[in-house]
């Protein structure tokens, strides 16, 4: 059996941000590899007009769940939600809840964070700083706790080339930081906002440094581990592949590009692409948390969980990929045909912007206008390109991250352990994964079904006439403009009809006096 399997039965496990992408996929890696354990605590605020209980009864009967249920008939009992809101300074959790998790909690797993990048430094820094101090306060007093793995992001020091494994100083502590934001007001704080996010590209990676910060300070009486995941993808293989669930990262890309909105973006194509899979990144926490728990090291623990040292992808490379995929797998009731172009160019970057995603908005919306229609595409068209604006950063940097810590602890695994708890990316296919991402954007994120791809094939090819149509009415026209302005274009012209002319009348005698 599994040494990390056996260890997390019996067990009491809180976890915060269960209800987003990856707190979802390490909850059911943990249902489904240790049905034994005792309960799972998560803490859940209502959202959308959901209660707790609609929200975890949502999550459990998702297909994500599906094999859980095989082998934990009885998770919906396994399951405990806590009303609690990191918005608020206390975490909003009531006495009594409290007073359970201080005394049954074995392992704590702290997930949730607004991974906005643009939100306010308030927001931000209340969630992704003032909360985790919150949760270290509240775990320093779990008599029973054996440890606390704390989700930071491979980012969270991008200004710097290469990371190592070590906790890097903000200029500003942390406490002075959330200090601050109790008095200052919101115009003060946007003003300072750049100076202190410094070269980092939003408050996102600064306030997640500083999180970790909090938890080296706080780590003295605790025993605790960083997991630093890269950029999160969908499934790799567990519970299934190709799972995702929101539009963060690669996914929402990949839905505009697939439609068609998107056909070019300012990237560098020989810059690595450093996605994780999001099941790799649970098997890693989840053997970081058996690690730490057993071996107690004497101090905090980081570990990268990315893929570029260990099996490179590159931006142009995963661009072809997703193209070959959309081949395959279309996408209904696309906006243009897909293509998908890398450049570093900042003209060329505003040539596309122009020609290709702002020029077809305005003339559809146009036409939407024409047939008594709300315009809508160029609106859409700008969210996205202010959207891919932030990511930017990203598409054009490689970092390097060491390894050691995740490479050691693969060595410390039983080959059992290896293989339930995988987190070796040497092992995975990109054109196959890619693949597989694209399918799942297709299924759980817009709902298609396969039996609309002939039919989705079919309106590509349409598309792609149309496309060849309005080329050469365009090239017919600027031709015929140019022709009745310019002497030069006209001798072109006339060279042109002449030299195929001549071309024809050789090739018909020749073939008559072979006859
Ligand atoms: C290709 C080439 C050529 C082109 C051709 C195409 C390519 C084809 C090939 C493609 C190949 C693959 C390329 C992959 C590139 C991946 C790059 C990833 C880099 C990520 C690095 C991450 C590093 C750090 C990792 C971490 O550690 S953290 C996790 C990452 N965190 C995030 O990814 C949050 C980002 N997002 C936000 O920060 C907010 O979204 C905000 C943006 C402020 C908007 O904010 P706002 O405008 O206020 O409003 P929203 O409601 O949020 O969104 C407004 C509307 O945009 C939608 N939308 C939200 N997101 C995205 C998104 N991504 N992509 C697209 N749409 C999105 C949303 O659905 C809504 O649509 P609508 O409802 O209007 O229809
Ligand atoms: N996705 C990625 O590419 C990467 C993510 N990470 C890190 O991984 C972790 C998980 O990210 P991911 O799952 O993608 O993010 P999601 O946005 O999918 O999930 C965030 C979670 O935090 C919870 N949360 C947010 N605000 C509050 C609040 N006020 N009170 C209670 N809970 C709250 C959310 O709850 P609710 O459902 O109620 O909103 C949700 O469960 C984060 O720490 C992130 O920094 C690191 C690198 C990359």
């Amino acid at each position: 059996m599994s040494t990390i399997a056996a260890f997390y039965s019996g067990k009491s496990i809180l976890i915060t941000g269960a209800t987003g992408f990856l707190g979802k996929v390490l909850m059911e890696k943990l249902f489904r590899t240790s049905p034994d354990l005792k309960v799972i605590y998560i803490l859940v605020r209502p959202k959308a007009g959901q209660t707790l209980q609609q929200r975890v009864f949502q999550i459990l009967n998702s297909k994500l769940f599906e094999k859980v249920k095989d082998v934990c008939p009885n998770v919906h009992e396994k399951i405990r939600a806590i009303y609690a809101d990191l918005n608020q300074n206390d975490l909003a959790i009531s006495k009594e809840d409290k007073q359970e998790l201080l005394s049954c909690t074995d392992i704590v797993f702290h997930c949730a964070a607004t991974v906005r990048f643009d939100d306010h430094l308030r927001h931000a820094v209340q969630l992704n700083v003032t909360a985790t101090q919150q949760l270290l306060l509240m775990a320093s007093q779990m008599p029973k706790l054996e440890a606390f793995i704390h989700i930071s992001t491979a980012f969270s020091n991008c200004n710097l080339k290469h990371i190592d494994e070590v906790i890097y100083p903000c200029p500003v502590e942390p406490k002075k930081i959330i200090d601050s934001m109790e008095w200052l007001d919101d115009a003060i704080i946007d003003e300072i906002t750049p100076k202190l996010i410094g070269d980092r590209p939003n408050t996102y990676t600064y306030t997640k440094a500083l999180g970790e910060m909090v938890v080296q300070q706080e780590s003295s009486n605790l025993n605790i581990a960083i997991v630093r995941p890269s950029i999160v993808g969908a499934t790799w293989q567990e519970p299934f592949p190709g799972w995702v669930d929101n539009l963060n990262g690669p996914s929402g890309l990949i839905i505009a590009a697939g439609k068609g909105f998107l056909r070019a973006i300012r990237g560098t194509p020989k810059a690595v692409a450093d996605l994780i899979p999001v099941d790799t990144v649970a098997n890693l926490t989840l053997a970081v948390g058996w690690y730490t728990a057993v071996n107690r090291p004497k101090s905090t623990l980081i570990y990268h969980c990315t893929s570029g040292n260990f099996n490179p992808c590159y931006w142009g490379k995963m661009g072809f990929q997703v193209l070959a995929a959309f081949e395959k797998i279309p996408f209904e009731r696309a906006f243009r045909r897909p293509y998908a172009d890398f450049t570093t160019n900042t003209i060329t970057t505003q040539y596309w912007n122009a020609v290709s995603h702002r020029a077809p908005a305005i003339i559809y919306d146009f036409y939407l206008r024409l047939t008594g229609r709300k315009p809508r595409m160029t609106k859409l068209m700008n969210r996205l390109l202010r959207t891919v604006s932030m990511l930017e950063y990203f598409l054009n940097r490689s970092w390097e991250w060491s390894t050691y810590n995740t490479e050691m602890l693969m060595s410390e695994l039983s080959p059992e352990d290896q293989r339930v708890f995988n987190f070796d990316v040497r092992q995975l296919n990109w054109l196959e994964y890619i693949e597989n991402y694209v399918l799942g954007v297709k299924k759980y994120l817009l709902k298609e079904d396969m039996a609309g791809v002939p039919k989705a094939k079919q309106h590509l090819k349409r598309l792609r006439n149309i496309h060849y149509l309005f080329n050469t009415a365009l090239f017919l026209i600027a031709w015929r403009l140019l022709i009745a302005r310019s002497q030069m274009a006209r001798n072109v012209w006339f060279f042109i009809v002449n030299f195929c002319y001549k071309f024809l009348s050789y090739f018909r005698a020749s073939s008559t006096l072979k006859v």
